[in-house]
């Protein structure tokens, strides 16, 4: 019974079925009501959904319930905080899934690489503590001090991620060789890695190269043919799913707003407690949200995947659309 049809044992399956349907679509799940209804794990129901249709258990021999075992761990250790929950993670991975499935991209990355961006999604925020890097930087934390400033909660999320692969009946990948392993865990920490904010502008330069660089075959695939360039596409993959609330349907990107708010605003409160300065955009007493939005979309969100829209032309297209629909939304309540 634990296979269930997504992993999960509810009892109302075909609710979750119903839901799970728009799953290659670009925001074609609700992620809100696909966790009321999985009892709480959206993302080992997304994961189990997507890993399935990619018969990622059969190309890799995967033990489903090893499989199981490991993400319903993994997403046990997502911490409840408003917004680096589980619930993010699920819409990273589905997000990724979507981009993924872009026609420029079709059959342009391997099945390893493509198992790899989706593990990296799921653990990407792992025990995020709902406090910034900056955060745990300008106070030493812990955290800090255990990883010297550097991308502290990405490199956290990855030691989390595949500290519990070790742990037992979670090896699911007992029947990699040994190339496969290195070549799955070095991919997952680029991509990780490459999810602290810090790296945007870095990472957009290289996107940017990358689109007035582009090789494209006769049958209009991209053509990626070193590590750097296939590694580049796939960690701005995974970056763009992760700031991607922006471009989903009006109702779920009002719904992500209003959690991380919430999760910017305890920070706030707890540095404001501490006689901190408080984080830009984190004091609940003199932040506004419209404004926010609408600046973050025009000076991160939009150069990204405008540039993302370039690399994977035409097939952006509805992305961006949502994009400029939901910024005219809040710069209209400015
Ligand atoms: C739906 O809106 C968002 C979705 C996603 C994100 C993701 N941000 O990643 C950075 C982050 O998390 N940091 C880094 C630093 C800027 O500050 C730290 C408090 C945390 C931000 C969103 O809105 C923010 C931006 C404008 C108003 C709130
Ligand atoms: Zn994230």
């Amino acid at each position: 019974k634990i296979m269930g049809n997504f992993g999960v044992v509810i009892g109302n399956e075909d609710a979750l079925a119903k839901e799970l349907e728009g799953i290659d679509m670009w925001g074609g799940i609700d992620l809100f009501k696909i966790a009321d209804i999985s009892n709480n794990r959206p993302l080992t129901s997304v994961m189990y959904t997507i890993c399935k249709k990619r018969d990622m258990f059969v190309k890799f021999k995967l033990s489903p319930v090893k499989f199981l075992t490991y993400m319903m761990t993994l997403e046990d250790h997502y911490r409840e905080v408003p917004y680096h929950n589980s619930l993010h993670a699920a819409d990273v991975v589905q997000s990724v899934h979507v981009l993924l499935s872009s026609a420029a991209l079709d059959s342009v990355f391997t099945d390893l690489e493509i198992l790899s961006a989706l593990i990296a999604s799921a653990m990407h925020d792992v025990d995020h503590p709902g406090l910034s890097n900056q955060y745990h930087c300008s106070n030493s934390t812990e955290l800090a001090i255990m990883y010297n400033d550097a991308s502290v909660l990405e490199n956290h999320h990855l030691a989390v991620g595949f500290k519990l692969m070790q742990q037992n009946h979670c090896d699911m990948f007992e029947h990699f060789t040994q190339k496969q392993w290195q070549s799955l865990r070095k991919m997952s920490i680029d991509m990780v890695l490459a999810t602290d904010m810090s790296k945007h502008m870095q990472l957009l330069a290289n996107l940017k190269t990358m689109v007035e660089t582009k090789k494209v075959a006769a049958s209009g695939v991209l053509m990626l043919d070193n590590y750097t360039d296939r590694i580049q596409v796939l960690q701005n993959m995974v970056h763009c799913a992760d700031l991607s609330n922006s471009a989903k349907p009006i109702e779920l990107y009002k719904k992500w707003v209003s959690v991380i708010i919430d999760e910017y605003w305890m920070q706030g409160d707890v540095e404001r407690q501490a006689g901190l300065e408080i984080s830009p955009m984190c004091d609940r007493h003199n932040t506004s949200i419209e404004r926010s939005q609408v600046m973050f979309i025009d000076f991160v969100v939009h150069p990204l995947l405008e540039t993302w829209a370039d690399l994977v032309n035409p097939y952006a297209q509805e992305i961006i659309n949502e994009l400029s629909d939901n910024r005219e939304y809040y710069a209209s309540l400015i």
